[in-house]
Order: C-alpha cells, then sequence, then structure tokens
C-alpha cells in the first residue's frame, strides 16, 4: 500500500517519519499527472507545492489553524493531504471535487472564490477575529503566490496586516517567478533578483543551516548574513521590502526541501505577530514536460498524454480569432494599443505582443489599474485594447464607470471567457457583465455570434473615439459564421417569419435561437431571429420590430437579472409598446462546476428547451388575449 491511500486526515501527515515524506511526495506527483492528464486543470501550480503543503499540514493544525489559498487553483496537494485522495479522479467534473477549495467538500476549505490577490484580505480579518474572541492558540496561514502579489488589494491588506503586530497570521509568499507567464512590475524583479544572484544557492543552504541562529527581524537577518559570509554581501533578499512595512521575514526558502520549509514554518509559528515566509518554488516541478513548458508551465492543460506531454489539440477558438484580428489592427491602427493582466497568452495577445511589443502593457493581475492606466493611455490620444476574462472585469467597475466612461475615453475592454464558463467553478463564470454594462452611460456593448462577427465588431469598436466600447465572447470552440439573411436597422435579421414571436438573439445565443425557430415552426409558431450585433444601445428599430410581434424572446448567456432581456423591455416599455418580453438566460445563481455545454443545457440554453418554454409562453399569452380581449390592442400588421 502506498503511503498516500494511508492519509485520511491532516495527523496522518503528522505521524510520518521525515524519511517517508519524499516517497509520500512522489505519490503526489504521480496522481497530480495522472489525474490531471485525463480531467485538465492546474498541474503547474500545484506540482510546485507538494513539498510546502506537506510541510504546511504537518506544522499547523488545519482547521483550527485556516490554511487559506489564494485563486485556490494549487489546493490539489491540500485536497489530497485531508482525505480526497479516493475522489482525487472526479476532479472538475460534474459533481465531482471541485478545482479550487470548497466549503461543501471539507471543513479544511475556506475560499471559494478564484479571483486572485483576496487572501492576505481573509486572513487580516479572520485574525482579528481570532484576537477578538481571545483564540490566541490559532494560527491563520495564507498562500499567496509570486502573481496574486502583484494584484493591489494584497498590498492593501499587508497595509493593514503591518499595522497589528499582535496578528497570529503567516504568509507563506509561494515565490515560483510566475503568473501564467513570468511575473511582472517592480515587486517581481525585486523577488527574482534573488534567483539571478549567484550566490542564491548558497543563501538557501545559509538560511536552511542556520534557521535556528537567523533573527526574522528584518535588519538583523541582513546583518547576518553579511556577516556569515562576505561572499553574499551583495545578495538582495526581499526582507528590505518586507521589513519596511514592518513585518517579520523568514527565507528564502527552498520549496521543495520539506525539512527546510517544516523548519521555517515552525520558527514563523514560534513568533508571535505577522511574519512572512518566503518560499522559492518551481512551477511544474517533478514533471519534465511541465517544467520545460515554455508558455506556462503547464498552467492549465488541456487532457495530455503522461509520456509525450502531448496536450489534446485545441479547438479554434474565439480567442484565435481575437488575437488574429488583433495583429491586422495593430498594423492599420497604430494608435491602438494592449494591455493584458499577467494573462498574455490565454486572452490571446500574444501575436500582437510579439508583433507590437512596445504597444503591449501587461500590468500583473491588476484589472483595476489596467482599467484606469488605459483611460491615461487614452488621455495621450491612443486606443488601449484591454482584454480581460468577463469575470475579472467585475472588480473594475468602478474603473470603467468613473476614469474611463465618465471621461469618455476611446477604450475598447475585450472580455473573453463571457458567459458561461463550467470547469472553474462559479467565481469563473462570466455572467454578470451584461447586467453591470447596462449602467455605465455613453458605453456601447458588442456581442458577436461568430468568428466572422467578432472580426467585424471588434473593427467597429476600435474605430469608435468618442467613448468605451466593449466585446464579449464566450470561453472554447467557435461555431460556424452565420450570415445574415437581411437587415432590421443596423440589426441582422437570421431568420424572417410571421407575427408571433421575435427572438433576439445575444452573440452566441443566435445558434440555440435558429434551431429553436425551426422547432417552432412544427408547432405552428412563426419566429423572426434578429442578432442585434450591438446590445448597447439597442436599435431603435427593435421597437417597430417588436409591435409587430405578439411575443418578444430576448436569450443571453449572461445572467438573467438587469441584462439584455431587461433592456429590451425597458425600450419597449418607454416606447408604449405592450408586447410581453421573456428573457431566456443564466438563473441568477453561483454554478456549480461542469462542462458549459451541460450547464447551458440544465438551465435551458438548448434550442429544444427555447422551443418549449416559447411555445408555452405563446400559449399562455393567448389565453389571456382570449378572456381579457378588451384589455390588449393588438396593433394590425
Ligand atoms: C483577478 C484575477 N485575474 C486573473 C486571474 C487568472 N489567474 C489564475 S491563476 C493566475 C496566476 C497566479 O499566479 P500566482 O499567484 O503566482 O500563482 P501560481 O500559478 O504561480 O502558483 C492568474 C493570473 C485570476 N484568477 N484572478
Ligand atoms: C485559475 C484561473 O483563473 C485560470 O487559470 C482559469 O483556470 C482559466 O482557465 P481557462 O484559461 O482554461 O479558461
Ligand atoms: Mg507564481
Amino acid at each position: 500500500m502506498g503511503i498516500l491511500e494511508t492519509i485520511k486526515d491532516p495527523l496522518d501527515v503528522k505521524r510520518l517519519e521525515a524519511g517517508q515524506l519524499p516517497a509520500l511526495a512522489e505519490e503526489i506527483r504521480d496522481v497530480l499527472v495522472s489525474t490531471v492528464a485525463k480531467t485538465a486543470g492546474h498541474l503547474g501550480p500545484n506540482l510546485g507545492v507538494v513539498e510546502l503543503t506537506i510541510a504546511l499540514h504537518r506544522v499547523f493544525d488545519s482547521p483550527r489553524d485556516p490554511i487559506l489559498f489564494d485563486t485556490g487553483h494549487q489546493s490539489y496537494v491540500h485536497k489530497l493531504l485531508t482525505g480526497r485522495a479516493e475522489r482525487f479522479g472526479t476532479l472538475r467534473q460534474e459533481g465531482g471535487l471541485s478545482g479550487y477549495p470548497s466549503r461543501a467538500e471539507s471543513e479544511h476549505d475556506f475560499i471559494e472564490n478564484s479571483h486572485a490577490s483576496t487572501v492576505l484580505s481573509y486572513a487580516d480579518g479572520l485574525a482579528k477575529a481570532f484576537v477578538l474572541g481571545g483564540e490566541t492558540d490559532r494560527t491563520v496561514v495564507a498562500l499567496i503566490g509570486d502573481g496574486a502579489l502583484t494584484g493591489g488589494m494584497a498590498w492593501e491588506a499587508l497595509n493593514n496586516i503591518a499595522g497589528r503586530k499582535d496578528l497570529p497570521l503567516i504568509i507563506v509568499v509561494n515565490d515560483n517567478g510566475r503568473s501564467y507567464s513570468p511575473t511582472i512590475g517592480g515587486l517581481a524583479s525585486h523577488l527574482s533578483s534573488l534567483r539571478m544572484t549567484q550566490g542564491y544557492e548558497h543563501v538557501l543552504e545559509l538560511v536552511k543551516n542556520n534557521l535556528g541562529r537567523v533573527p526574522v527581524v528584518g535588519t538583523p537577518l541582513y546583518d547576518t548574513l553579511h556577516g556569515m559570509k562576505k561572499g553574499l554581501k551583495d545578495i538582495l533578499t526581499p526582507q528590505a521590502m518586507f521589513e519596511d512595512l514592518g513585518l517579520k521575514y523568514v527565507g528564502p526558502i527552498d520549496g521543495h526541501d520539506e525539512g527546510a520549509v517544516e523548519a521555517a514554518l515552525r520558527r514563523a509559528r514560534g513568533f508571535r505577530g505577522p511574519v512572512i515566509v518566503h518560499v522559492l518554488t518551481r512551477k511544474g516541478n517533478g514533471y519534465a514536460h511541465a517544467e520545460n513548458h515554455d508558455e506556462d508551465c503547464f498552467h492549465s492543460p488541456q487532457p495530455f498524454d503522461v509520456e509525450t506531454g502531448e496536450e489534446r489539440p485545441r479547438p479554434h477558438s474565439w480567442t484565435n480569432v481575437f488575437g488574429d484580428e488583433m495583429v491586422k489592427i495593430g498594423a492599420e491602427r497604430t494608435d491602438v494599443v494592449a494591455i493584458t493582466a499577467a494573462m498574455l497568452h490565454p486572452t490571446g495577445l500574444a501575436a500582437f505582443a510579439e508583433a507590437y511589443p512596445d504597444r503591449t502593457y501587461d500590468v500583473g493581475i491588476a484589472e483595476q489599474h489596467a482599467l484606469t492606466s488605459a483611460a491615461g493611455l487614452a488621455f495621450g490620444g491612443l486606443h488601449p485594447v484591454v482584454a480581460v476574462y468577463a469575470t475579472f472585469l467585475n472588480r473594475a467597475f468602478d474603473q470603467l464607470l468613473m476614469d474611463v466612461a465618465l471621461h469618455r475615453q476611446p477604450v475598447t475592454v475585450v472580455l473573453d471567457r463571457a458567459g458561461v464558463t463550467g470547469d472553474d467553478g462559479p467565481s469563473h463564470n462570466g455572467m454578470w457583465d451584461l447586467s453591470l454594462l447596462q449602467v455605465v452611460p455613453g458605453l456601447s456593448v458588442a456581442a458577436p455570434r461568430d468568428g466572422a462577427r467578432l472580426r467585424e465588431l471588434l473593427a467597429e469598436a476600435v474605430r469608435i473615439e468618442d467613448g468605451p466600447t466593449v466585446v464579449r465572447f464566450p470561453k472554447g470552440a467557435l461555431p460556424a459564421d452565420v450570415d445574415a439573411v437581411g437587415k432590421l436597422g443596423e440589426m441582422d435579421v437570421l431568420r424572417a417569419g410571421d407575427a408571433d414571436v421575435l427572438l433576439v438573439a445575444v452573440g452566441p445565443m443566435a445558434e440555440i435561437c435558429l434551431e429553436a425557430a425551426t422547432l417552432l415552426d412544427a408547432q405552428g409558431i412563426s419566429a423572426t431571429v434578429v442578432d442585434p450585433r450591438w446590445v448597447k444601445p439597442l436599435d431603435k428599430a427593435l421597437v417597430l420590430a417588436a409591435s409587430a410581434h405578439r411575443l418578444v424572446a430576448v436569450v443571453e448567456d449572461n445572467g438573467r437579472v438587469g441584462g439584455v432581456g431587461d433592456a429590451v423591455a425597458r425600450l419597449l416599455r418607454d416606447a408604449d409598446v405592450d408586447v410581453p418580453v421573456r428573457t431566456y438566460g443564466v438563473p441568477q445563481r453561483f454554478l456549480d462546476h461542469a462542462k458549459r455545454a451541460k450547464i447551458l443545457s440544465d438551465v435551458g440554453l438548448t434550442g429544444q428547451d427555447l422551443a418549449r418554454q416559447i411555445t408555452e409562453a405563446v400559449a399562455r399569452r393567448s389565453q389571456v388575449m382570449e378572456s381579457h380581449p378588451a384589455r390588449l390592442v393588438h396593433p394590425t400588421d
């Protein structure tokens, strides 16, 4: 029997002899590689925290000592050591283990939100609660990556934490020098200076062998290092950065030396007040195909062949079309610049960056900064394109509203992964943007239905110079192009029907709307299908079109509340057009992880379900009209 299968609880990890830990680490790596090869997921980040997580559970008493993960994508090892090894094969599958911490799964899990740079704020609050409750024998442990440390919230929290010498808090900085790609910014270069310095191996050895003597407070640590080894005098240890914040610092520690990490954590635990333990790890450690993967160290690979490391080919995606079109636009428009928040490849901007490196800005995991910096770039006469995942725009809403839109700046925000994403759980779905964006004055929003429209609408968006624009599209494979059969104002008519139902298809929902229209025909219900292309502001031609139909059905891959459907209803109400509007969208609740297609089917966003629901709505409408004919005068055609 292997060691891992004997681990049912962190206590079992504590009971192991030190000599058993390398074997445990090897078993864990084998399980990580073999499982993620089938399920996909965050292999690189988790291979980098095997020894670190073992040490955490040997030193602290989870859940009494809460272990909090920033972003949460690197918590697979934590799950394996907290009684979920048997279920690990269900990772990221519907009904199986989440790819992030899950409170429903375990008392050892706390933070479910996958949005980065939040952990120190949770930890600040939780540690304060322990102090207030007199629970001074409990320690909060917060694990944050070097990438997540580039997010502003992390520094807001550090500013608060540094002011409290009594907080029972240990911050473990998991420094692998990478976000997806190499981490950027002044902080990163400071942290990475350590790696580049010749003697850093010596520093690791030195700190490890003298941890008992090396005081943790900044200055003495620095002097000690100086005193011990003249040759290391120019070692740049980042303790200065944290020391300036008044935080105790232990490190840097070799994050793959379990004994050294354990010793450092025990030492840190012995101190009152917040302590930083700086751990150097390698993303993908222990699996050569991940270690040597040049793009992102297998940050989040597709299913792959374990022997060759060959990933399942990714389908031609919306992101590919966006990336290609940006290179073309970049050639024609030298004022167009691009901004990414630490996701150059995942958002498709890598080709633009290669072609126009001076016009590409990676701001780190800092979406708020990205938007306001974009406003500054626009002040300077440029037209920035900010590419982020739809769900991450949520945290930069005020910057879009007050820094970009208030000044009517020509910034184009491209929202990839808009709508249901699925595998990454509730906090990754892009199901809020169409609701949030409705309230931004002067902002225009486009929702392409296919690749051809994405190219068209992106080109239109970057030509709009009197205010911000948004172009949003979903994750994954592109649908086939659907050509219009006519126009209604600026809207594309995809299918001309009679006066029964006007189907307003938002973006990629066009496909299921056309399917539904065909099925409705069989029910004797004739549907006209239109694609607005620009869903904000809505085309006034919609008023006339709606008034000629018995029912308007708006279909959107967004939460049902406050999205395009509600905007259409408001438009018709304001125009005194008394035609009922039905919105078919994503229920306004947090959706458990599952495949995108499965979730869309579960929430009724399929052609069949639409046809059934619209048939029922038309029947209800007929009953109302028959029972109260006087109430509703239906305009003649
Ligand atoms: C607000 C936000 N923006 C972007 C992301 C996408 N994202 C997921 S993991 C990751 C990199 C995190 O880097 P780091 O904290 O260093 O962890 P590592 O993967 O290196 O272990 C990013 C950018 C996110 N989760 N949250
Ligand atoms: C953890 C995180 O935010 C991303 O790595 C997320 O997994 C995005 O995955 P995709 O890029 O596959 O949509
Ligand atoms: Mg990192």
